[in-house]
């Protein structure tokens, strides 16, 4: 019997990505290839500067590209209208939102922008899925309190919760995890693994928590200063492609629990 093949939802073919300055371009990662499926979970990981974040916003339009392709649900990027990339696309920079001004229900609240009228007023669905978002977040008690009030991890989660209020199949966050302590760090990622499991959304994340991402990712793209690979946890693990992350005389990666570990 084959395998059902899964939708993709993202796919990128021969992506170089990077900067350009004095009509110069600096590729930051090229020849990127991959594609994600539809329900997935899927863990981006790489050492400090090798392009992680870079990745992330050429990917969701962001930034420009330096050459190559990338598709949203079988559409070219470029064809897609902002309006429409609103809906089918939610994204979490681990810039600090400009509106700190707002409360944090009002934050929240511009998560259904793509959804509401001209006159921003607010549905029944609306207002259901902006409840949802606070509740699921943990933020509840936080709705009315100015951004410029909370915690670099309560405005990380509040970040969270406006994404989720924008309801779309796809969220792209960038190190989601950064700020939170332990406890919400879990809570966190096993909140995206729910979404992806319960709601069938395809979640793609950066992240340096390598070890809880291999537990709970059904994907992961390991990004390294000349290849990007794309596969399942377990079978980058027999691939040995978790040992090229870091210098080996420093950190090594154990096979057999899937950690890294300080040598000593
Ligand atoms: N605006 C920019 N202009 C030029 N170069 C940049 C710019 N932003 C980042 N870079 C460079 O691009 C490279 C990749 O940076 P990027 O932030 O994408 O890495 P990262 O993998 O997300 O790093 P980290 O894990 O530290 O967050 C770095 O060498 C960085 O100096």
């Amino acid at each position: 019997m084959t395998a059902e093949k899964k939708h993709i939802v993202l796919e990128a073919t021969e992506l170089s990505v990077g900067y350009f300055s004095k009509k110069k371009s600096f590729p930051v990662a090229e020849h990127i290839n991959f594609s994600i499926h539809e329900g997935e979970l899927i863990g981006l990981v790489g050492a400090n500067g090798v392009g992680k974040s870079t990745l992330l916003r050429s990917l969701v339009g962001m930034q420009p590209t330096l050459s190559g392709k990338v598709e949203i649900n079988g559409k070219h990027l470029s064809a897609i209208s902002s309006l429409e990339l609103a809906t089918q696309l939610s994204v979490v920079l681990t810039e600090v939102p400009a509106s700190k001004n707002l409360t944090v229900q009002e934050l929240v609240t511009l998560g259904r922008q793509p959804y509401t009228n001209w006159m921003g007023s607010l549905t029944e669905t609306d207002k259901k899925q902006i409840r949802y978002a606070l509740k699921i977040t943990d933020t509840e008690k936080l709705a009315h309190k100015k951004c410029f009030e909370l915690s670099d991890g309560q405005l990380q989660r509040v970040a969270i919760a406006r994404a989720l209020a924008q309801d779309t199949p796809l969220i792209v966050l960038d190190e989601p995890t950064t700020h939170l302590d332990l406890y919400h760090r879990a809570y966190i990622l096993k909140l995206l693994r729910q979404l992806t499991t319960e709601t069938g959304k395809t979640i793609l994340f950066s992240t340096h928590e390598i070890d809880l991402a291999i537990q709970l990712s059904d994907t992961m793209l390991i990004m390294n200063e000349t290849s990007l690979a794309c596969d399942q946890p377990c079978k980058l693990i027999e691939k040995g492609s978790f040992d090229a992350l870091f210098p080996k005389e420093t950190i090594a990666f154990d096979k057999t629990t899937g950690r890294f570990s300080i040598k000593k």
